[in-house]
Parts: structure tokens; C-alpha cells; sequence
């Protein structure tokens, strides 16, 4: 059986006359990665920023392992173990590559307890633990700036897997990736998968997405018209025929 760490029913959000997110009912299983997909300006964004409580549903039920989580503020959401990445990364660039991860876990990790050396070494050790794992230890001291794009990509990882978070919400994670870096990416999330975390990515290349997603949910004008295996779901011409733009 599988376990629902998040559920979506009914969701919905208007920006003025556009239904951005129309009605949509989603699960996130434990240890899964479900993609969005969908054209662009399908409502895939929008429906992270109600996951995370940057953006206040108009109707419908977000809940957490059973409990109502709307209406919290985004550092609650975090705080409650949902990590979120941007497609712009918005790492702080003329930091270090350590700092970077640093305060990514500082105001609003739910592993952070204020106060006390303890606290701190264990921040550092998860700060630690995250670069070793995403292969940047030896870049700890570098700027940020200095990076690669793959490695700031790694890095933007870097900074979700020090939270301890354990569910991921991820923008676009693998954009743009080489082949041998992006096998390298998606092991992790293997990885991690099989750690129990839960993945919830926006994706765009098809294949990228073979290889990642154990699901795919489908989105057009802020409704879910599919969820299921990949292969069903991009074997699907009315859905494909949508995501290429050629039945508007
Ligand atoms: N804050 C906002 N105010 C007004 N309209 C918005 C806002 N945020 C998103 N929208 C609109 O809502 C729709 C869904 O946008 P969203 O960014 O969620 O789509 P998306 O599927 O993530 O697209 P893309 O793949 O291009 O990133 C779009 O028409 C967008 O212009």
C-alpha cells in the first residue's frame, strides 16, 4: 500500500479572471517522484506556491500526513519538512558554497534548534554531509559565483538535502545538464527516494522525465487532465498533441 505523505483536493487559485489551478486533486506518495508536466503557463509554479504557502488557495484541502496545512505561512510549511527548489536557484552568489547551504537551514529548517554549540555542530555536520553527497566538498570554500552551472545546480541541491526535509519540491532540478552530470543528479534523487523522501518535480524534456518520474501529473490551464505511469501518460497523443501546442 502506499503512504500519502500529501494530499491535494480540490485546489484552486484565480489571479483576477485566469484560473490559474483549477480543482485539482493530487497525492504525493512517500518515496516517490511524481513530475508536473505540462505547457508552459499550465499552473505547474502556482501549485508548488500552494504547497508551500506562498500563494493562498481560494478553495479546496492541502493536508500533511493527514492534517490541514493551509493557511500556515511558508517558514511553517518548511518548518513542517516540505523543502522547495527555484528555477532561478536564488543562490547568494558571492557567497561561499558552505554559507550557501548554511543559511538555507538556518531560519527555517525543522532541524535547527536556536541556541547551543550542539545545535551548530550539527548543523555543520548536515551542511558537511549535503556537499560530500552532492560531490562539492571540495569547493566548501569557493563563491558561489566561481561554480559551473552544473554545480550550482548540485548546489541548489545541496541546500534541500541539509534541511532534512523530507518531502522536495523541486523547479526544473536537472535543467540543462550535461548527460554524465545529470546521471549523477538523478542517482541522487534515487538515492534519496530510497531514503523515503518524497519528490515532487516540474519537468520539461520528455526524457529527463522517463528517467525520473515514477509518476507524472499532467496539467493545462490549471487542470489535471492525467496522472499515471510515465510511459502511459507521454504515450498519450491528445496529451502530447496539448504539451506541443498543436490542439489550441
Ligand atoms: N502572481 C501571479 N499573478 C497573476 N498571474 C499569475 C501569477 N502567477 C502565475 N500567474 C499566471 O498563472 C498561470 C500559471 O502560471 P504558472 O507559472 O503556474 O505556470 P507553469 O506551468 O509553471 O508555467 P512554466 O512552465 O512556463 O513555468 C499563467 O498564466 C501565469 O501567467
Amino acid at each position: 500500500m502506499s503512504n500519502v505523505l500529501l494530499s491535494m483536493r480540490g485546489v484552486s487559485i484565480s489571479f483576477g479572471g485566469l484560473a490559474a489551478v483549477q480543482s485539482v486533486d493530487m497525492d504525493l506518495q512517500e518515496g516517490i517522484v511524481t513530475a508536473l508536466a505540462g505547457p508552459n503557463g499550465a499552473g505547474k509554479t502556482t501549485l508548488f506556491n500552494l504547497i508551500t504557502g506562498n500563494l493562498p488557495a481560494s478553495s479546496g484541502q492541502i493536508s500533511l500526513r493527514g492534517k490541514s496545512i493551509l493557511g500556515l505561512r511558508p517558514h511553517q510549511i518548511a518548518g513542517m519538512g516540505i523543502a522547495r527548489s527555484f528555477q532561478d536557484l536564488r543562490l547568494f552568489t558571492h557567497m561561499t558554497v558552505r554559507d550557501n547551504v548554511l543559511v538555507a537551514i538556518e531560519p527555517s529548517s525543522w532541524l535547527w534548534q536556536p541556541g547551543g554549540r550542539a545545535a551548530q555542530r550539527e548543523r555543520m555536520r548536515r551542511v558537511d554531509e549535503a556537499l560530500e553527497q552532492t560531490g562539492l566538498a571540495g569547493m566548501a570554500d569557493s563563491r558561489a559565483i566561481d561554480l559551473s552551472y552544473a554545480e550550482t545546480k548540485f548546489l541548489s541541491l545541496a541546500r534541500i538535502i541539509a534541511t532534512g526535509s523530507r518531502i522536495w519540491l523541486l523547479d526544473e532540478p536537472a535543467s540543462g545538464l550535461d548527460v554524465n552530470s545529470r546521471t549523477r543528479f538523478i542517482s541522487l534523487l534515487r538515492d534519496a527516494t530510497r531514503r523515503g523522501v518524497t519528490i515532487c518535480l516540474i519537468e520539461h524534456n520528455l526524457d529527463v522525465m522517463t528517467e525520473i518520474a515514477d509518476r507524472i501529473a499532467f496539467l493545462d490551464r490549471g487542470r489535471k487532465l492525467a496522472e499515471d505511469v510515465p510511459e502511459k501518460v507521454l504515450r498519450d497523443p491528445e496529451l502530447i498533441s496539448i504539451y506541443f501546442g498543436k490542439s489550441r
